[in-house]
């Protein structure tokens, strides 16, 4: 049956002044009782639970609340829905998230949306302050989300200048579990960072959840795994009394070392011989110098690359995760549980050979023989020819400049070192851009295994970005069997892309789904 027509004024052919201002927004009179009000106030204090009908009051893993039926009105909210479908989206990607977000809601003037602005920043920061025992200002906050299939907000805090309470009110078809998009909130340790997800919320119309933003109220939206619910919402924070706030917690530096003492023959064993040829090295040299980036494909002989490759799918491999989750998630290899040929691989990257090999490729001076030839712009100007000065190597010989001269901000002068991992990525995978995050000079290098068929949209990309500005500089996408080289200086930062949920869907036919990468950092 078609739905009922407007009634126009049969006159002017306008709408009615009634319906021209539509419903009001009306938050849920439950919360104005007043035992209602004195339960949650008297549980928030004393960091316990409370559940009263609508309301879903617990204090673990943080203080957070759940409340449904939020507002009165069940045709106000469908038409609020409508209001904010109606709205521009923008896509929204980086490390931490995708997922779209509408324009600005601070100004808007459409009818429902102005009247659930007015309605959350007025009655309803009223009725919180009152409950929470917090002066909540009336700064308004507040913006529209919309995560589809895929979109993810990866775990944060939410902390930020004024943040007091962050609010959420889900404008979702009916949802459940296996829709994934929850809101998961975190445990965390003795140092505040986040351990593991201890409960989640299931989005659920017209249900508004609210929470205090602390240095510990760590959560996420998980990945939107339906392929055809928009999981809409409002969300926005309550600014107010920031809570003290510990220092920033600084991770133990992973250990670097100095290469293992392997000659020659191990590259001859393992390298594609093409990167071996002086004049093809120079030629490497030359591009790396001009973009500090390049990428070598082929580079392990075809036999080993099979090799290793194998063993990494099948053997048993002890994979370790690695977090903090508001940091990384990943697997790692415990490297006392791979067979020997990953072993070794892993060896030939740590190796004196290795070393002069990637002197060779990059110009950087990642061994004492290979030559820096203006010696005179080392302005600490020793070690250097203590040890040789670059002259008489037959790998180094000829090549070698050095790319950058500024090396007075690099490490302190001592030896070339290197630290490594061998990392399994797969869905759910990502590393974060953080504060504590280190800012250094160094040679990445990657080399990726296991990923044919993996296309840029599952995500496990690594992306370069320009400290303090959005701006990408540089993207290595995983290849099978080809060594990225990228020299990073102190303004430049990476990521891996959270991988998403269509890499296990496309690839389960394949029977992989995940790759590996040897990830190695070389310091001059
Ligand atoms: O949508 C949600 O459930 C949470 C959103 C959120 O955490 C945020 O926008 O910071
Ligand atoms: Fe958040």
């Amino acid at each position: 049956m078609p739905a009922k027509k407007r009634q126009n004024d049969p006159e002017t052919g306008k709408r009615s002044k009634k319906e021209k201002r539509g419903e009001l927004a009306v938050i849920n009179s439950d919360l104005r009782d007043d035992a209602v009000q004195k339960g949650m106030r008297d549980a928030w204090q004393r960091k316990e639970s409370y559940t009263n009908g609508k309301i879903h009051l617990d204090c673990e893993p943080f203080p957070h609340c759940q409340i449904t039926h939020f507002l009165q009105s069940e045709s106000f909210v469908e038409s609020l829905q409508a209001e904010l479908l109606q709205l521009n989206f923008n896509s929204k990607s980086n490390d931490l998230y995708k997922f779209q977000q509408s324009d600005d809601l601070r100004e808007r003037k459409e009818h429902h949306i102005s009247q659930i602005r007015s309605v959350i920043f007025g009655e309803f920061r009223i009725w919180l302050s009152e409950v929470l025992q917090v002066d909540l200002e009336a700064t308004v906050d507040i913006s529209c989300a919309k995560y589809e299939h895929t979109d993810v907000l990866l775990c944060h805090d939410d902390e930020l200048e004024g943040r007091r309470v962050a609010f959420i009110l889900y404008l979702v078809p009916p949802w459940e579990v296996k829709d994934g998009g929850t809101l998961d909130l975190f445990s965390t340790d003795e140092h505040c960072q986040p351990v593991s997800v201890v409960k989640s919320l299931l989005p659920c119309w017209n249900s508004l959840v609210f929470f205090e933003v602390s240095p510990v109220s760590f959560h996420q939206v998980a990945e939107v795994l339906s392929e055809e619910k928009c999981r809409l919402s409002l969300s926005g924070w309550f600014h107010g009394p920031s809570l003290p706030r510990p220092s920033r917690y600084i991770e133990p530096p992973v250990p670097c070392h100095i290469h293992i003492p392997r000659d020659e023959s191990l590259l001859f064993e393992w390298v594609n011989e093409m990167y071996l040829d002086p004049r093809y090295q120079a030629r490497v040299q030359q591009e790396f110098e001009e973009s500090s980036e390049i990428c070598l494909p082929s580079f392990l002989q075809e036999e080993k690359l099979r090799q290793v490759r194998s063993a990494l799918q099948s053997s048993e491999i002890q994979w370790e995760r690695k977090g903090p989750p508001n940091k990384r998630c990943y697997g790692y290899a415990d490297m006392q549980s791979v067979p020997s040929c990953v072993q070794e691989c892993w060896e030939l990257l740590s190796s004196e050979s290795f070393f002069i090999l990637l002197s060779n490729l990059t110009g950087l001076r990642l061994h004492y023989l290979c030559g820096d030839e203006d010696e005179s712009e080392n302005k600490e100007g020793k070690s250097e020819t203590e040890n040789g000065g670059g002259e008489g190597n037959t790998q180094a010989g000829g090549s070698g400049t050095n790319a950058d001269a500024s090396s007075t901000e690099k490490k302190e002068k001592g030896p070339p070192t290197c630290v490594g991992e061998l990392r399994r990525w797969a869905h759910g995978d990502y590393t974060l851009l953080h504060d504590s995050v280190k800012r250094e000079y160094a040679l990445d290098l990657q080399l990726h295994m296991g990923c044919a068929g993996w296309k840029s949209d599952f995500g496990g990309f690594t992306s370069y970005i320009a400290h303090d500005e959005d701006e990408e500089l540089l993207t290595v996408y995983p290849e099978d069997n080809s060594l990225a080289l990228v020299y990073r200086d102190k303004d430049t930062l990476k990521f891996i892309k959270h991988i998403n949920n269509s890499s296990s869907s496309q690839l389960s036919s394949q029977n992989t789904t995940a790759f590996y990468d040897f990830c190695f950092n070389y310091y001059e």
